[in-house]
């Protein structure tokens, strides 16, 4: 059985003294709650201060990016093994806003899920169609390419050890939250597609949703049976909102 999976992505957002609340505040409400998983994926900057105030509790913690490289002349990047000192259990990979605003392709994904994947880390690879793209019907043709880009280079077998987030480009940060059953039907195609080369991935592979997930209406999307938890911007960086969304994710 698929554990749920809810990580919080506070993208270029917080402050020592603003996530210091905010951990602190996660860890309590998180004390003692079980069947879930939870995480948090923070800047940079504050790796040292989430390993520090969440290294002795269930919450993981992760990156929102990292370099394809492993060490050089690359500067203002991050490697893997420098995410895995600061004890980085997760790194997201091809967050749309990666794609959209820093123009990373596929075959650039591709490279940082294998880097990642490498050093031991697990990538949650982001997938998801833009607006546009949903518009004009090609919504499982954009996210099957997005997939394709990874197996296709490291066989579908590199998704057993991954998560992977379909996040709608229209429904971030938007407010605009794809329905329960609009969200299932591109789950239900991810897994499916993942089936046809191998049904052990398949079914063990976490789907999360991501896309305007508040406390409000998570229950109603962790509730379809190929949504297994959330990728969540805003509402992480509201200890109780953010608290609503893990528990609603308890089996
Ligand atoms: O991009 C997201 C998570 O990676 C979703 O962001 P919002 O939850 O703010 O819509």
């Amino acid at each position: 059985m698929r554990e749920k999976l809810v990580a919080g992505n506070w993208k270029m957002n917080g402050g020592l003294a603003q996530n210091k609340a905010l951990l602190e505040a996660v860890v309590a409400g998180m004390a003692g709650v079980q069947g879930m998983g939870c995480a948090v994926c923070v800047p940079y900057p504050y790796l040292f201060q989430a390993q520090s105030s969440l290294k002795d509790s269930a919450i993981a913690w992760g990156a929102q990016n990292l370099s394809q490289h492993d060490k050089g002349a690359f500067t203002g990047e991050v490697s893997a093994a420098m995410l895995l000192d600061f004890g980085c259990k997760y790194v997201l990979v091809g967050h749309s806003e990666r794609r959209a605003i820093y123009g990373e392709d596929d075959a650039t994904v591709a490279l940082k899920f294998e880097a990642a994947q490498k050093a031991g880390l697990t990538p949650i690879l982001c997938v998801g169609e833009s607006l546009e793209e949903r518009e004009s019907g090609v919504t499982e043709a954009v996210v099957a390419r997005q997939l394709d880009a990874v197996t296709g280079k490291f066989g579908v077998a590199a998704l057993s050890k991954a998560v992977v987030a379909y996040e709608p480009v229209w429904a971030i940060g938007t407010g605009k939250t794809a329905s329960p059953e609009q969200a299932q039907a591109v789950h239900a195609f991810i897994r499916g597609k993942i089936a046809t080369q191998s049904k052990a991935v398949a079914d063990g592979l976490v789907i999360q949703y991501g896309g305007s997930v508040k406390g409000s209406n998570a229950a109603e999307l962790f509730g379809m049976p190929d949504i297994d938890g959330g990728l969540i911007g805003g509402a992480s960086l509201d200890a109780q909102e953010f608290l609503a969304i893990c528990h609603a994710a308890k089996r």
